[in-house]
């Protein structure tokens, strides 16, 4: 089957700041794919890049089998592309926005009216219909949004941060349409984050640091190779007391900060109970962490994604 996406060696530079440095990359047809990397990762310039809207430094890109400098028009065709920022006419209706992005597309309007009332149905915006954008919360925008990016009934829906600036509630939301969508069409989904959360909701995800990619599979995967839960402990005794039980009494080197002594072991729950028989001192509280994508990127890039996030990737 033609891949949704695939890139060989693909480069954009801006004078001598590289923002993606060659990259290769594969995405199947019909999954979720993640692209997670912190601000300045060179997550949108990738996509631009596979949306035509960004012409490569060098490289190779396809997106649904076609060359985006080559087929530039048949990849338009087959793509939705979501902005981080919305890019709705919030003087118009949810139907009115709809029905301009269906004359953009060439819609055949035998179509239109039918296709708009199923995508209103599929996003839960059918009974706004007819309401001014204007009065729509942030998460009805988005949902709006992502209709508006079916219209043409796309074979890849790229979606730049499509939760950023939406409180955790409405992200959830969001979530439960995104994976409507992709059981109930035959479409590959391919979005960047650097939410964590979000990026576990994806079947694969590539994570991208500095224009390069770092580790690509799914989240069980990238979350196998640490490989070890983290066991957070409090107690009443001194805490390099515990630091030497750790490692006299299991081998084990651990960390002392405000919030308790942490070690990572290979099965946290069975560790716990003979950890506590072996402690000389009152446990406060034990708490097991499984590895997250936090864990993972911190493995892969020496940071966490907050922390590179706050520095920005590049400078
Ligand atoms: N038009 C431009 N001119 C110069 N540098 C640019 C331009 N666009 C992007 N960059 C640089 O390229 C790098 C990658 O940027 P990009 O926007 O792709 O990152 P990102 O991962 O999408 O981050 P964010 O989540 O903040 O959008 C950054 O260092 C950015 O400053």
């Amino acid at each position: 089957m033609t891949p949704a996406v695939h890139t060989a060696g693909l480069r954009k530079t801006y004078g001598d700041r590289e923002a993606v440095g060659g990259l290769d990359l594969t995405v199947p047809a019909g999954q979720t794919f993640g692209f997670l990397g912190p601000n300045g990762a060179g997550k949108s310039t990738t996509i631009g890049m596979l949306c035509t809207v960004l012409r490569p430094t060098a490289g190779h890109a396809e997106v649904a089998g076609y060359d985006v400098l080559h087929q530039s028009a048949e990849v338009r065709r087959n793509i939705g592309l979501i902005f981080q920022e919305s890019t709705l006419d919030v003087d118009l209706t949810a139907v009115e926005n709809l029905r301009f992005q269906a004359e953009l597309y060439g819609v055949p309007r035998r179509r239109v009216r039918q296709a708009i009332a199923e995508l209103l149905e599929l996003v839960g915006l059918t009974d706004r219909k007819d309401s001014p954008v204007g009065t729509f919360s942030g998460g009805m925008r988005r949902r709006l949004e992502i209709a508006r990016g079916l219209l043409h009934t796309p074979r890849v829906l790229f979606l730049d941060e499509p939760t950023t600036g939406l409180d955790p509630q409405t992200r959830v939301a969001i979530w439960d349409h995104l994976h409507r969508m992709r059981r109930e069409l035959d479409i590959t989904i391919f979005l960047t984050t650097h939410h964590l959360e979000e990026a576990e909701n994806c079947d694969r995800i590539a994570i991208i640091d500095g224009g390069e990619l770092v580790v690509e599979g799914t989240p069980a995967e990238l979350k196998a190779v640490i490989g070890a839960d983290l066991v957070t402990l409090r107690t009443g005794g001194d805490q390099a007391t515990v630091v030497r039980a750790l490692r006299d009494r299991f081998g084990l080197e651990a960390t002392a900060d405000a919030d308790g002594v942490r070690v990572r072991v290979t099965d946290g729950a069975s560790f716990v109970p003979r950890l506590c028989g072996e402690l000389a001192v009152p446990v406060r509280s034990v708490t097991v962490t499984e590895p997250s994508l936090d864990d993972v990127f911190l493995h892969y890039t020496g940071r966490t994604i907050r922390e590179a996030d706050t520095a920005g990737s590049r400078g």
